[in-house]
């Protein structure tokens, strides 16, 4: 249905977008998993037309967006990372103004803010003006103005970023929702592989304005399948620990995470005795050293030496 060929940003001396293919299917929930600077932002705004590529194509249906924006427009819902509202007006005077700019009036118009503020769960709240509204609530709105139109496709820029708990809960869940009961395609940008893991079905894995590995979640951890991802469990960090599991031959990677450190191995290697041995020598307390089944952090990891959100 969307289909991404060979697209390229430039800005100056940066290569924000350096040769992306990418394509959505009817029905699909996508997500796009990169950390930040990874050339995520500036990819969807070129796919949503709000930003020229320096070259590439994006087609819809077989035609050409970047020539006819309008063969996508109508039909794209776009939630930016930014809040995109008027602060001193409410929510429901928000979603009038940017339902008129949709070309909704009258009664449809109306039905329509019932029906998306019901959606986001702000029915309540609806009389208040979004400068009093927590950041989470904002980011409700934001998505519910996008949603008036009825996209097809529905575009996410980190939708979750910087939000309470019980917002961003809401928001995966809303997301879900759309894909699974309503059939909305969805292209989900995340530096938070959780939520990626959580809603999409296929996934792209960018750094550094490339997509360097992409698939459905399984085949993304199989590239993991001859390795093990141990998780050490520590007291207190230390980099004089981390820079020796670095120098231990069967340690392929090193991570830092917030019980303590990751590494990856060869499948099966036996480093669990070596484990205990330099955190002694570097004066560490081992909790506790666990084999873990493979996230798609750790695909990440295992493609670039860093963390996702370094
Ligand atoms: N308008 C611009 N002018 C110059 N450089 C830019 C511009 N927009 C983005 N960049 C640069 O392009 C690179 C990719 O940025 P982009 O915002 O697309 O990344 P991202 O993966 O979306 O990260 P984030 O989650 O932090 O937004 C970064 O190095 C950024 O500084």
């Amino acid at each position: 249905m969307l289909q991404v060929n060979n697209l390229h940003k430039k800005f100056k001396t940066i290569t924000a977008v350096n040769g992306i293919n990418l394509y959505l299917e009817e029905g699909e929930s996508v997500g796009l998993l990169g950390p930040n600077g990874a050339g995520k932002s500036t990819a969807i705004s070129m796919i949503s037309t709000l930003l020229t590529p320096t070259s590439g194509d994006v087609l819809f249906k077989g035609q050409d967006v970047l020539k006819q924006p309008d063969v996508l427009r109508p039909v794209l819902g776009v939630v930016p990372q930014e809040i995109a509202l008027y602060e001193e007006l409410t929510a429901y005077e928000n979603m009038l103004f940017f339902g008129k700019t949709y070309g909704l009036s009258g009664k449809k118009l109306k039905r329509k803010i019932d029906e998306v503020l019901e959606l986001v769960g702000l029915t309540e709240r609806k009389k208040e003006r979004i400068k009093n509204y927590s950041g989470g609530m904002k980011r409700r709105i934001n998505i519910a103005v996008s949603l008036m139109h009825e996209p097809e496709v529905l575009i996410m820029d980190e939708p979750t970023v910087g939000i309470d708990p019980q917002s961003r809960s809401y928001i995966l869940e809303m997301v879900r929702e759309l894909n699974r009961n309503k059939g909305m395609s969805i292209l989900y940008t995340s530096h938070y592989m959780e939520e990626v893991e959580k809603l999409c079905d296929r996934v792209y894995i960018m750094d550094h304005g490339q997509i360097i590995a992409s698939g459905t979640k399984e085949e993304l951890k199989s590239i993991l399948s001859s390795e093990d991802t141990i998780l050490i469990e520590v007291q207190q960090k230390s980099d004089q620990l981390i820079n020796h599991l670095n120098e231990h031959a069967l340690i392929q990677q090193v991570a830092e995470v917030d019980q303590g450190y990751k590494v990856i191995v060869g499948k099966g290697a036996d480093v669990f005795a070596d484990i205990f041995e330099i955190a002694n020598k570097c004066q560490v307390k081992v909790r506790g050293v666990h084999i873990q089944t493979p996230t798609l952090e750790d695909v990440f990891l295992h493609l670039t030496g860093r963390k996702l959100r370094d």
